[in-house]
């Protein structure tokens, strides 16, 4: 049976002081001794007192990080000090400058005494799009050592020859997915001998990604004092295994009861609804902007992020899909161009969320065995006759886990996941770094599953058992779920608009969106890339108005809203000054807790980043 990592499984280390003494504090002012929320603040270390090499300070600080995060506090001087980390923390909470910033600092501080040229970090990472990431990041941090830090990624489309030669300069740091690791290591172009430091990015997902033959064969090429850090969002068995494989008595980081007061910006709703009010509740939440700023749409499968987008094309609402089809270099770049605000929506397909399954055994523990998705079986071209016709999809792809999408609003999972801990993953793409966020659900009681035939799909079946967990799981970080009830009869206006748009999305019309953006992606990341890369708004707008909806009817007049269909207020009621306001008012004479402890913000206009709450409602009504 498998067990799941607790507290009780380990002892929650008490994190010792930083290593290096702290500056000479300010003479405390009066407001400060009678403050101890001040005091407190004070009290805690900067960058520069965590002991990290100058350079390195220097460079986050151009990055604008004032103070380090929670988890950079705590993690940094146990790594600097050469312990094995195994840490979890919330997302968006800072866990990668948590490990590439003492990792880098000793590397320099080794490099002052030994000018030998070897690999001494490897950094393992689930996905190709996290590797890109944290490959950024290492140049970011590097920026003021670039001569003495060189890094390299594994992930990119180029031949064994290729990557030889990138490998043959010696990297100090590389970063990879397990399984393009192991390749390399096996063909003898790249080095463990000397290495000391192996990092583990959202190291709970490592074995769920059928990479543990490779974790294994990695770990048996491993010197033996190499230090291990693990980093997590989420605490599953799996790392009890990768624990025992690389760990040598790890200081277990647990920073979950810190949760509470960071987690007040972000605000979690539910909305349970048909099937089909899920297409017209997202038409209406998108054409009349109750949504606004960058948004993460998160869908089941692949036909199905297509399928939303050219429904939305209907309305002229622009958005960008993501999923594991699309060329590696594409998706890179529609998460950089999502970050430098080219679109506002992308339509994400979570399919690995279906990896992960059904978590209600692991929590109810009785742990039923993941489903292996043997990487290396597959490269060796064992894998079943159904999963060959996959071919094109890339196994290493996942756009809810550790990407740092940057500022957005709002999440919606317009299909539940299936699994508590996708929640976890994919809600945390909002509300990061100390932003505020708010994600969405649609939910599917079991009464209406499979009620609208055309767009129904087989997950949602379990969508309230899911949302049961997710509100447990939640309700262990002392975060809720509030129900988020549309207004039916104002939204009744637009159901015909919604039927009309939703039947022109046939699949005929969905499979050629797909096999057409997918040709358009190729040729465009082959053969053109130079030339997008020159002319970039050229670039989006293929890809906001490529045509994908060129065989679905296009029905011009659902493109604008008239007046008359506007709610019972008219387009007042959406003016303004009432939007942005979710009532939630005193019901009953008792004011409505928002979560626990009281809702501070009751009956006041939310705030997201600055901004007036983005989901902005007809009306919200409590349940009764
Ligand atoms: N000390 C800091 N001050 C301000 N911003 C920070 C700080 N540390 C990290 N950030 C920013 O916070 C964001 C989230 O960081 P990061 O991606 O490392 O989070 P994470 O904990 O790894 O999230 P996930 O679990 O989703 O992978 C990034 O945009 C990063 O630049």
């Amino acid at each position: 049976m498998k067990r799941k990592l607790n507290k009780n499984d380990e002892p929650v280390a008490a994190v010792p002081e930083p290593e290096t003494k702290p500056a000479k504090p300010a003479k405390p002012t009066n407001a400060a001794k009678t403050d101890p929320e001040k005091k407190q603040k004070e009290a805690e270390p900067s960058f520069a007192e965590l002991g990290l090499d100058p350079r390195l300070v220097q460079a986050v600080a151009k990055q604008s990080f004032e103070k380090p995060t929670l988890v950079q506090r705590k993690a940094i001087p146990l790594a600097l000090q050469g312990q094995d980390v195994l840490c979890k923390a919330k997302t968006g909470s800072g866990k990668t400058a948590a490990y590439v910033l003492p990792l880098l600092s000793g590397i320099l501080r080794r490099k002052t005494t030994d000018s030998a040229q070897f690999t001494a970090a490897l950094i393992l990472v689930p996905t190709r799009e996290l590797a890109d990431q944290v490959f950024k990041a290492i140049g970011q941090f590097s920026a003021f050592c670039a001569k003495d830090i060189h890094a390299a990624k594994l992930t990119e489309n180029v031949s064994d020859a290729v990557q030889r030669s990138l490998l043959a300069n010696v990297p100090d740091v590389v970063v990879s997915t397990p399984a393009r690791a192991w390749h390399s290591v096996n063909s003898g172009a790249l080095s463990l001998g000397r290495l000391q430091y192996l990092v583990l990015d959202e190291a709970d997902l490592v074995l769920s990604y059928g990479y543990d033959e490779d974790m294994e064969s990695i770990a048996r090429s491993l010197p033996k004092a190499v230090q291990t850090i693990m980093m997590s969002a989420t605490l599953s068995a799996e790392l009890d295994t990768l624990k025992g494989i690389f760990c040598r008595n790890p200081t277990v980081l647990d920073l979950k009861e810190e949760f509470g007061a960071e987690d007040e910006k972000l605000t979690q709703f539910y909305a349970k609804c048909g099937e089909d009010d899920k297409w017209l509740i997202a038409y209406l939440i998108f054409k009349l902007q109750l949504v606004k700023g960058p948004c993460l749409i998160f869908v089941a499968d692949i036909d199905r992020s297509y399928r939303l987008k050219l429904f939305f094309e209907q309305f002229s609402i622009r958005s960008c899909v993501l999923n594991s089809e699309l060329p590696i270099n594409t998706r890179i770049k529609i998460i950089e161009e999502f970050n430098q605000g080219i679109y506002d929506i992308i339509i994400a397909s979570d399919e690995k969320s279906e990896v992960f399954g059904d978590d209600a055994a692991v929590e109810d523990g009785e742990a039923k065995k993941e489903p292996k998705k043997g990487s290396k079986a597959e490269e060796d071209g064992e894998q079943p006759k159904k999963k060959r016709k996959q071919q094109k999809k890339d196994e290493e792809y996942s756009a809810s886990r550790g990407i740092d999408f940057k500022n957005v609003a709002a999440v919606v999972n317009f299909d539940m996941p299936t699994s508590a801990s996708s929640y976890t993953h994919r809600i945390g793409r909002t509300a990061r770094a100390g932003r505020a966020g708010i994600a969405l659900s649609f939910v599917i009681p079991k009464e209406l599953f499979g009620k609208h035939k055309p767009t129904s799909i087989k997950s949602s079946e379990k969508d309230e058992k899911v949302l049961a967990r997710v509100t447990r799981q939640q309700a262990k970080l002392n975060r809720t779920l509030e129900p988020y009830n549309f207004n039916k009869s104002q939204m009744e206006a637009f159901r015909y608009r919604m039927n009309d748009a939703l039947r022109a999305v046939t699949k005929v019309a969905v499979r050629e969106a797909r096999t057409r953006e997918l040709r358009q992606e190729l040729i465009r990341s082959e053969t053109l890339k130079r030339y997008f890369e020159e002319n970039p708004s050229e670039l989006s707008h293929l890809r906001h108005d490529g045509e994908l909806g060129r065989t679905t009817r296009q029905q011009p007049h659902l493109k604008h809203v008239p007046d008359y269909l506007l709610p019972t207020e008219g387009a007042k009621g959406l003016a303004a000054d009432k939007l942005g306001f979710v009532p939630f008012k005193k019901v009953g004479g008792k004011e409505r807790k928002h979560r626990k402890g009281g809702n501070p913000r009751a009956g006041r206009t939310f705030k997201t980043g600055g901004r007036k709450d983005p989901l902005k409602t007809f009306k919200v009504r409590r349940k009764k």
